[in-house]
C-alpha cells in the first residue's frame, strides 16, 4: 500500500481510538459545523451535523481521497475508462443518464430511443398487464421506481417478480389476465438460473391460456441479445456489458417504468440523475455530497470499526429503498481484498439494513436506543406527502423522523431517569438512554421522477467514492458465484466431499426418498 494511504489511515484509526467530545457539544465547539455539515442541492437536503464526525477527521479523509487518487478514479468512470479490474471494463451507467463520454452517452441513447418507441408502441397498445421477470439488480431498482413513482400511472400495471420459489410468480400470475399481459424477462447475462426458471414458467401460463406463440409476446432487456433471441423473444432491448447489473435501472432495465408512468417521467428521473452527476465531477470535496456521504461511511465503518449502516425511510412511498440500497452497497462494497489483490487489514462495507418509519420505531428501534450495536442511521424524509389525507398525517410523520435523530443524540440521563422512575434504581437504569448515536438526514422537497432520479445517483456515486477511499473495486460481485455453483450441484445430486450437514440435508429435503414423515 501507498506510504501516504499508510500514515492518513494510520492517523484516523488514531483519531477515531482517541477520546472525542460528545457529537452534542460538538456544535458550540465547531464554529462552522452547521456549515460544514449540511448542503442543499437538486431539491435534496444533506445534514450530516448529527453523525459523530469532526473536522480532523474530514481533513484527514480529505488527504485519504487525494493520496487514494479519487479525482482520477471519477475521471475514468466518466470517461468510460477501466475501473473494475477484476472483470477488464468500465462502469458506464452514468451514459445511461447522458453524463460523461459522448461516444458512450451517444451509444446509450440510441438504446434509450428504441426503448421509448417500444414502450410507446406498448402503451398504445392492448396489454394491461406487464410480468417483469428478473432478479437482484434486474428487479431491485425497477420495482422501487414503480412503487416509489407509479403506483398511480397509466400505463399496464407492473407486477415484478424475481424469486424462484414458485410462490412469487403464481402470486403474480394470479394477479394478471394472459389475454393481455406482457412478460417483460430482464437478465444482464440472460443466464440467471431463478429468471430463466420463471420466464419459462411465466410463458407456459400464456400458453396454457391459449396464446400462440407465447414467446413472440415476450420482451427481453439484456447485454446478451443473442442468448435472447434463441430463447425466442419477440423483442429484444440491449443494453452494454458495461452496466452493471445494480447500476442498470437507467438502462433498458426501466422498461416496465416507462411502461407504466411514461417517457416523460423517465426522462425527468434521467435529468435528476446528470443533475447529481455534474454535482459529483464537479464539486470539490468539501461541498461534494456524494463523497462527503462515502467520507462519514468509511470513518465509521473502516475506521470506527461501526459494523452496521441503518437506513429508514419516513415515507411509505421509499420503502423498498433499504433493499435497493443493500443491493448497491454491499454486493458493491462487502469486499475482503482490494482492487490488486490483496487482504484488506480493515473493515470495508457494514451491513446496511433498514426499513420504513414509523413502522421500524416499534419493532426494532429499541436496540438503536439502548442496545449495544452503535452504527450510523440514515433518516429520510419527504417535506411534501403524496396522500390527499388529513395533513396531520404527514406532520406526525415528520416529526417522528426528526425527533428519532434528536433522541438518538440527546439521550436521557440516569438522573432524569432516576426521577421518571421514582427513585427506582434498577428501573431508572432500564430508562437510561446513553445518547451521543450518529444519525443523518436526508429530506427531499418532494418526491418526484427528478429527484428520485438524483437521490440514486447520490447513492451510486456514494458507494463508488467509498470503494475508492477504501482501495476496493465496487464493480464486481465474485462473492455470489460459489453459492451458485453448488446449487447446481446439490440439484444434481452431485456433492461429492461437501459437509456431511449439507448431505443429510439432501437426504431429507431432496433425495428421491424425501417427503412428509
Ligand atoms: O441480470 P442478471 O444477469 O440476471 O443478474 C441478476 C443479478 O445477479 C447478480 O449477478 C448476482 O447474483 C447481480 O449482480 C445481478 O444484478
Amino acid at each position: 500500500m501507498d506510504a501516504g494511504v499508510s500514515s492518513i489511515e494510520a492517523a484516523l484509526a488514531a483519531h477515531a481510538a482517541s477520546e472525542r467530545p460528545p457529537i452534542r457539544t460538538r456544535f458550540a465547539s465547531e464554529e462552522d459545523r452547521m456549515a460544514t455539515l449540511r448542503l442543499k442541492l437538486a431539491g435534496i437536503r444533506f445534514d450530516w451535523s448529527r453523525l459523530d464526525i469532526d473536522t480532523q477527521a474530514l481533513a484527514l479523509l480529505g488527504r485519504l481521497a487525494d493520496a487514494r487518487g479519487l479525482a482520477g478514479a471519477r475521471e475514468r468512470l466518466a470517461a468510460g475508462g477501466l475501473v473494475n479490474t477484476s472483470e477488464h471494463r468500465a462502469a458506464t451507467h452514468m451514459a445511461e443518464r447522458g453524463s460523461g463520454n459522448a461516444a458512450l452517452v451517444a451509444e446509450a441513447a440510441a438504446g434509450d430511443a428504441a426503448l421509448v418507441a417500444l414502450a410507446t408502441q406498448l402503451r398504445g397498445g392492448a396489454m394491461r398487464h406487464v410480468l417483469h421477470i428478473g432478479i437482484g439488480g434486474s428487479a431491485l431498482g425497477p420495482a422501487l421506481l414503480l412503487d416509489a413513482l407509479a403506483r398511480d400511472g397509466d400505463g399496464p400495471a407492473v407486477e415484478v417478480v424475481s424469486n424462484i420459489d414458485g410462490e412469487a410468480l403464481s402470486r403474480a400470475m394470479a394477479r394478471c389476465d394472459p389475454a393481455t399481459t406482457l412478460i417483460v424477462v430482464v437478465s444482464k447475462t440472460f443466464t440467471t438460473a431463478e429468471t430463466l426458471t420463471n420466464a419459462a414458467s411465466a410463458v407456459a401460463w400464456l400458453e396454457a391460456a391459449g396464446v400462440a406463440d407465447a414467446r413472440a409476446r415476450c420482451v427481453a432487456v439484456t447485454a446478451a441479445p443473442d442468448k435472447a433471441r434463441a430463447w425466442g423473444a419477440g423483442h429484444v432491448l440491449g443494453f452494454a456489458e458495461t452496466v452493471g447489473g445494480r447500476y442498470s435501472l437507467w438502462s433498458a432495465v426501466g422498461l416496465p417504468f416507462v411502461l407504466r408512468a411514461g417517457p416523460d417521467a423517465w426522462a425527468a428521473l434521467k435529468a435528476g440523475a446528470a443533475m447529481m452527476d455534474a454535482h459529483f465531477l464537479g464539486s470539490e470535496w468539501t461541498a461534494n455530497a456524494p463523497v462527503l456521504a462515502a467520507m462519514a461511511d468509511v470513518w465509521a465503518a473502516r475506521f470506527c470499526g461501526q459494523a452496521t449502516r441503518g437506513v429508514f425511510a419516513y415515507d411509505e412511498r421509499l420503502r423498498l429503498l433499504p433493499a435497493f440500497l443493500q443491493q448497491l452497497e454491499m454486493e458493491s462494497n462487502g469486499k475482503r481484498v482490494t482492487a490488486e489483490g490483496v487482504a484488506v487489514d480493515r473493515p470495508t462495507a457494514p451491513v446496511t439494513w433498514g426499513g420504513t418509519g414509523t413502522d421500524a420505531q416499534h419493532a426494532v428501534f429499541q436496540l438503536l436506543h439502548q442496545g449495544t450495536v452503535i452504527g450510523p442511521v440514515e433518516l429520510l424524509a419527504v417535506r411534501t406527502p403524496g396522500h390527499a389525507l388529513d395533513p396531520a398525517h404527514h406532520r406526525q410523520l415528520l416529526a417522528n423522523c426528526l425527533a428519532q435523530g434528536a433522541a438518538l443524540l440527546a439521550g436521557r440521563s440516569m438522573e432524569e431517569a432516576l426521577a421518571l422512575a421514582g427513585g427506582d434504581a434498577a428501573l431508572a437504569a432500564a430508562r437510561t438512554f446513553p445518547g451521543n448515536r450518529p444519525s443523518s438526514t436526508i429530506l427531499l422537497d418532494r418526491l418526484d421522477p427528478h429527484t428520485l432520479g438524483a437521490l440514486l445517483a447520490f447513492y451510486e456515486h456514494r458507494t463508488f467514492a467509498a470503494a475508492v477511499l477504501m482501495g476496493i473495486n465496487p464493480f464486481d460481485q465474485w462473492g455470489v458465484e460459489l453459492g451458485k455453483e453448488l446449487a447446481d450441484r446439490v440439484m444434481d445430486g452431485t456433492l461429492g466431499d461437501l459437509d456431511p450437514s449439507t448431505a443429510a440435508l439432501f437426504e431429507e429435503a431432496l433425495s428421491e426418498q424425501a417427503g412428509p414423515d
